[in-house]
């Protein structure tokens, strides 16, 4: 058994699959050449079965991602792994990656199949796979759910035909540690050909044991391989974090034994990027990446940590990603200082024109605060990632009114393709209101999901709100994010957002016919 932990990341795959969080190409490639700075052992880039868009961005990664292995879910029929194959052409080294469910509930209610058909089913697609790419890793989906003996006879024969890396999820974070550890080190010694693969865990966190099963899976299990995300991003209540299970084997080298190959000062800039991306804000209190994981504020905390670091700090926040030094970006910050914070959010910039806009726009909201913050900077850098998406609407200016016993009252000037108009509506409050006089032009038939405000920065003279919300229409489903001293202002530019990029995504799924 080797002493290297593979980290896979399923962060543009099952991360991807949250309501919400679903990512353009361009996105997806931005956050995987990120993967790629990480040192990320596999990139799971996508399912390019599912949609001609998720094919073109799987093949995207495959064809310029060098350092990692990059890879594609299919489901076991040929179809699927066909597709993978085919988008994974390009690939400097290639995996596909085949799944069936193995537990009684989904054979007999989701597949509607039978034991020996799901077992033949699985034998069949890796070899199919195995003819195609000589990496191929296989799921038993619901396998911690599994019958033992059922999935050992499965397990064995995918094996046989080939398969390199064995998975084995608990698909719906059912699983407890020292259950799941003894599952998978008892699947090791029952099945016969098991020293042929490498063993693989894949937590899901919806009683919130993700990391702790994969350490466990590890540890007890002997699995080399685990399945992460950033920030934990995955279906329902996430997957395993990539920065907490990293961390962990590092931190407690003494008890793990094993080595990772990540760059953890790319965890931090990693984490920015998928939590900008997506929309999805990561909490204060995260471990390793959020915004608290390395403050202090008590005052016993405080001395101890200047007195000796390691009274209260059992990591260096430099070591995952967090810049040690303070840099306060202002009116008069530079574009190198502007060029640094991006690159510690893990915001690169394709062109000079695109970080010209973006300084620019950073410049204009200099001149209105004293102090720019990183959530500044994403929300800004978001338009500038909506603007780099051909804009389609933009806030021009917002004036409300609100009389002693009358409805509030919003006009709102916005523009459509550069074309500016101007929508008037009264609301139940000064948001609502903008909301309906930008409707009153757009009438997008858009359902409102979430609204919520992500942080209210105080800067020495005023505060900073950051709004995000959440739309769908189609079955389409768009983060928008938006930011200004005005709460209100910032509401109207997260829905703008938000309604760009719906409107992106219908655009594409008419592309592709
Ligand atoms: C645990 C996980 O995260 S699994 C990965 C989940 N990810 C996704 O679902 C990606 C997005 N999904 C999609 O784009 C679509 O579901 C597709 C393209 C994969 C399939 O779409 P459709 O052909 O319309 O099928 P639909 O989604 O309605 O149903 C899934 C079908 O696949 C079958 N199926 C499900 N899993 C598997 C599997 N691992 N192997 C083979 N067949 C499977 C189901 O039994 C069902 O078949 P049925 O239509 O004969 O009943
Ligand atoms: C397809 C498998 C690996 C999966 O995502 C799950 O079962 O959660």
């Amino acid at each position: 058994m080797t002493d290297k932990l593979i980290i896979f990341d399923t962060t543009l795959r099952d991360g991807e699959q949250s309501p919400g969080a679903s990512m353009t190409k361009e996105e997806k490639l931005r956050i995987a050449r990120q993967l790629e700075r990480l040192k990320v052992d596999v990139i799971e880039a996508g399912f390019a079965a599912s949609s001609n868009g998720d094919f073109e961005a799987v093949k995207a990664i495959a064809d310029v991602i060098k350092d990692s292995t990059v890879c594609s879910l299919a489901r076991a029929n040929d179809r699927d792994i066909s597709r993978a194959a085919e988008a994974l052409r390009g690939a400097q080294r290639a995996r596909i990656h085949t799944f069936i469910a193995t537990s009684p509930l989904h054979m007999e209610k989701k597949l509607r199949m039978t034991p020996e058909q799901v077992l033949e089913q699985a034998r069949l697609s890796v070899r199919f796979a195995r003819n195609l790419c000589a990496d191929v890793e296989f799921s038993p989906e619901d396998g911690y759910r599994s019958e033992i003996d059922f999935l050992c006879r499965v397990l064995e024969a995918v094996i046989d035909e080939g398969a390199t890396t064995i998975n084995i999820p608990d698909t719906v974070g059912y699983a407890v540690p020292e259950l799941y550890g003894h599952f998978i080190k008892t699947l090791r010694e029952r099945i016969p050909n098991s020293d042929k693969a490498i063993w693989s865990v894949h937590c899901h966190n919806d009683l919130g044991m993700a990391v702790a099963n994969s350490l466990a899976g590890v540890k007890i299990g002997g699995a080399r391989q685990v399945e992460c995300t950033i920030n934990g991003l995955g279906e329902r209540a996430g997957n395993c974090a990539l920065e907490e299970v990293v961390m962990a084997v590092k931190t407690r080298r003494d008890y793990f034994g094993l080595e990772v190959g990540i760059d953890t000062t790319q965890i931090v800039p990693a984490s920015r990027l998928v939590s900008q991306t997506t929309g999805f804000v990561v909490q204060p209190n995260k471990a390793v990446v959020g915004a608290n994981a390395f403050a202090h504020a008590s005052g016993i905390h405080q001395d101890g940590v200047l007195k000796a670091r390691d009274t209260y700090e059992i990591m260096r926040a430099e070591d995952v990603g967090w810049s040690a030094n303070k840099i306060v970006l202002g009116k008069l910050s530079g574009r190198n200082a502007f060029k640094q914070r991006l690159q510690e959010l893990g915001i690169v910039m394709e062109s000079e024109s695109e970080l010209n806009a973006a300084f620019a726009k950073f410049k204009e909201l200099a001149d209105r605060k004293a102090e720019i913050f990183d959530e500044d900077i994403i929300a800004l850098v978001g338009d500038e990632s909506v603007t780099a998406e051909k804009e389609r609407y933009g806030l021009v200016a917002l004036a409300q009114r609100s009389e002693t016993g009358e409805r509030p009252h919003a006009r709102v000037v916005f523009t459509i393709d550069g074309k500016e108009v101007v929508g008037e509506a009264d609301g139940n409050g000064p948001v609502d209101a903008s909301i309906k006089a930008i409707e009153s032009h757009v009438q997008s038939g858009a359902e409102l999901l979430l609204y919520s405000v992500n942080a209210i920065t105080s800067g020495s003279t005023e505060s900073q709100g950051e709004v995000t919300v959440r739309l769908q229409h189609g079955g389409r489903v768009v983060n928008g994010v938006g930011a200004d001293p005005d709460i209100v202002v910032a509401s109207a530019k997260a829905y703008l957002a938000a309604l760009t990029k719906l409107h992106s995504a219908v655009e594409r799924v008419a592309a592709q016919g």
